[in-house]
């Protein structure tokens, strides 16, 4: 029962957070305001005091507590405990316990074990309305991962496509011209016929006739038509033969004196094409030659794959003839030359010339999805290996929304934490401050380190959050380790998105409150983070930070190229002498001079100096011998959390009590 009700009051919960927009949008600026504890309405609700009326007492932190004792921060939606009735623990926190009084509806709840659980992530919540479900980030993947394929695929069938549609209409011209080439060849023998014979019917004209079609490849024989009747042919002279079938038919087609006679039966038998020449004008008399069909159609080259076809365009009939082939008869495409997509594939189609015939070249989709077969495994291959290629990239450079999320997610569940690294005197080994660095304990991957989310914070625009989170763990800590030594700071690392705005100020306004409150604070700007375009707000930022009791040091300093010119226009206080610089010091003499120049700079400009890295004896004396006194390395203390942090300044506190 605890559970559901449980369940449904997250879920209100979550409603009431989506509805309370204008709160939203003010805490993208970071600005104060109802972020700093659960929206009115909610307090209201669970009868809880306002934060503004009686601010929230400091976070006795049951989570500071467990980092103390090594063990890490409070898991992902794990309740804390330690919470007092009627209070909101922790101002502005990432996850906050709300223990309602007994008389509140919801505390009458409580009484059957109901705890309330207010998710507090201002500036992260709203963004995560706007996230894309996991489900649909997995297809967007996997349609980013199959592009490739699918393209390459696709690709390999254009390919197919291509292959037959340039073969086809090759094939289809070349047949036509090949045609028109008989054909001119007839009409040409039909002219030389009729100049040598004159339409007479004797042996001569037999014999020149006879010649003819013997010399031809293609015309198996001539003959002369006199008033229908067939009188005498290349075979010799004939009865009279009367109705002879071609007599008195309408021409398929005609060019220039020649007449095309669709195919018909002969005399002897067999179908042939009769090519007719009138040899006077009142055509009742005509020298012709008989041409099978099937010549036209032996011409053709043929193509796997691709059927052809000749076909005549009969204007006795108005339909299409075949002539020969295997292609089945097309549709009205086949009377336009051309490239044309039918219901059944590709169709080429080309004419022969002035000739009313066509050549036709089809080829069906089966066909070329044959063809396409034989290609898909090459393609597929190529396909996987730049969908590989693309999930690399897409990993390596694109910004990743999961990992962004994941994030998102660890800082709104306080899965990140703070070690400290302890700055020492390399005289006596006073601590003099500490370093805090962020860990994040990932509930699947354990600990992480920030070199490997640090980044992927700055560009996400997460580091803001983030930054502020840490920096209420320092706040705790801070009240935890005391009594500190004088002149004790814990330095914060800074990244270029709080020089952008105020959002930092009005970060630190939330978590210390105004005013100078940053007395043991200090802040870390690496060089890189100072670009030239933060330049003016980061003087601004330093300078309020000053003001506000915090020192500012520059990290990292030498590796960047713009150290000098930060000198000069910022109010640091100290440099921290990159850890390279450190290592080469018993090595190459070149940056040990270096190292030399950077303390007479820091001289120069009444700044302090920190030494990084500080792994060996040899640097230790070699540094304090240069005057760089303030350490921080690996040879006094690696990262750790507060509580050994707090046990190591009681330790180095004693020998001087
Ligand atoms: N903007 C923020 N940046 C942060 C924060 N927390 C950490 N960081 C930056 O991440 C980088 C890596 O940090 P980390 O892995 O914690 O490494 C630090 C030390 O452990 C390491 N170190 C210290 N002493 C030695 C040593 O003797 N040898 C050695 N090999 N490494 C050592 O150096 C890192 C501290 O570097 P720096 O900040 O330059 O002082 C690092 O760039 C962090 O700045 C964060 O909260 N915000």
């Amino acid at each position: 029962m605890a559970s559901v009700s449980r369940l449904r009051l997250r879920r209100f919960m979550v409603r009431y957070s989506w509805r309370e927009s204008a709160p939203m949008r003010r805490c993208r600026a970071c600005a104060a305001g109802p972020h700093d504890g659960p929206p009115a309405a909610f307090r209201r609700c669970v009868g809880a005091p306002s934060p503004v009326a009686r601010p929230a007492p400091r976070r006795s932190s049951a989570a500071a507590e467990r980092r103390a004792a090594g063990v890490g921060p409070a898991r992902r939606g794990e309740d804390k405990p330690g919470a007092t009735a009627c209070g909101v623990r922790g101002q502005g926190g990432d996850l906050l316990t709300v223990r309602a009084p007994a008389r509140t509806p919801f505390g009458r709840l409580r009484r059957r074990g109901l705890r309330l659980i207010w998710r507090h992530a201002p500036p992260v919540c709203h963004s995560m309305r706007r996230r894309l479900p996991r489900a649909r980030r997995a297809l967007v993947w996997l349609a980013l991962m199959a592009l490739p394929l699918a393209l390459c695929l696709s690709l390999s069938y254009l390919l197919s496509l291509q292959h037959f549609r340039g073969s086809a209409l090759e094939l289809a011209d070349a047949h036509a011209r090949r045609i028109t080439e008989i054909l001119r060849s007839g009409d040409a023998l039909l002219a030389q016929l009729e100049a040598e014979t004159a339409g007479r019917c004797d042996a001569g004209t037999i014999l020149a006739m006879r010649e003819a079609v013997f010399h031809s490849r293609y015309f198996r024989e001539a003959g002369i038509e006199q008033d229908g009747n067939l009188v005498c042919t290349s075979e010799g002279m004939l009865p009279p033969l009367f109705d002879i079938p071609n007599a008195g038919r309408t021409p398929a087609g005609r060019v220039g004196a020649m007449e095309m006679l669709a195919p018909t039966k002969t005399i002897r038998g067999g179908r042939s094409l009769i090519l007719n020449r009138p040899l006077r004008e009142d055509r009742r008399h005509f020298i012709n030659l008989l041409l099978d069909p099937q010549v036209l159609s032996e011409v053709l080259d043929p193509r796997e794959g691709v059927q052809s076809g000749t076909f005549l365009d009969d204007a006795e009939s108005g339909t299409l003839v075949r002539l020969g082939g295997d292609a089945s008869i097309p549709g009205p495409e086949a009377r336009r030359p051309g490239l044309h997509r039918t219901g059944q594939g590709l169709v080429a189609v080309a004419r022969a010339g002035p000739f009313p015939i066509y050549s036709v070249r089809a080829v069906s989709d089966a066909s070329i999805g044959r063809h396409w077969r034989t290609q898909v495994q090459p393609a597929a291959a190529v396909g996987f290996l730049f969908s590989a290629l693309a999930f690399w990239l897409l990993r390596r450079y694109l910004p990743r929304a999961d990992a962004i999320d994941e994030l998102r997610e660890g800082i709104a569940a306080g899965e990140l934490y703070v070690v400290y690294q302890p700055i020492l005197d390399g005289r006596d080994g006073r601590i003099v401050g500490a370093e805090a660095l962020a860990r994040w304990q990932h509930p699947r991957r354990g600990p992480v380190m920030p070199d490997q989310f640090i980044p992927l914070a700055e560009t996400s625009g997460l580091i803001v959050p983030m930054t502020e989170g840490l920096l209420r763990q320092v706040r705790d800590d801070l009240a935890m380790l005391e009594p500190l030594p004088p002149g004790f700071r814990i330095s914060v690392n800074l990244a270029q998105a709080h020089f952008a705005d105020d959002r930092l100020l009005g970060c630190l306004d939330r978590v210390f409150g105004p005013g100078p409150t940053l007395g043991h604070l200090g802040f870390e700007i690496t060089e890189r983070e100072l670009l030239s375009n933060v330049a003016v707000q980061a003087r601004t930022v330093v300078e309020e930070l000053t003001r506000r009791g915090a020192e500012v040091s520059l990290d990292d300093f030498g590796t960047g190229y713009s150290g000098l010119s930060h000198l000069r226009h910022l109010p640091l206080h100290s440099i921290k002498i990159d850890r390279s610089f450190v290592w080469a010091l018993d090595t190459e003499a070149v940056t040990a001079s270096l190292v030399e120049s950077i303390v007479v700079l820091a001289r120069s400009l009444n700044l302090g100096l920190v030494a990084e890295g500080v792994e060996t004896e040899a640097q230790r004396e070699r540094l304090n011998a240069l005057g760089v006194v303030l350490h921080q390395g690996w040879l006094y203390a690696r990262a750790e959390p507060a509580a050994a942090l707090k046990a190591r300044l009681v330790q180095t506190a004693e020998p001087a009590a």
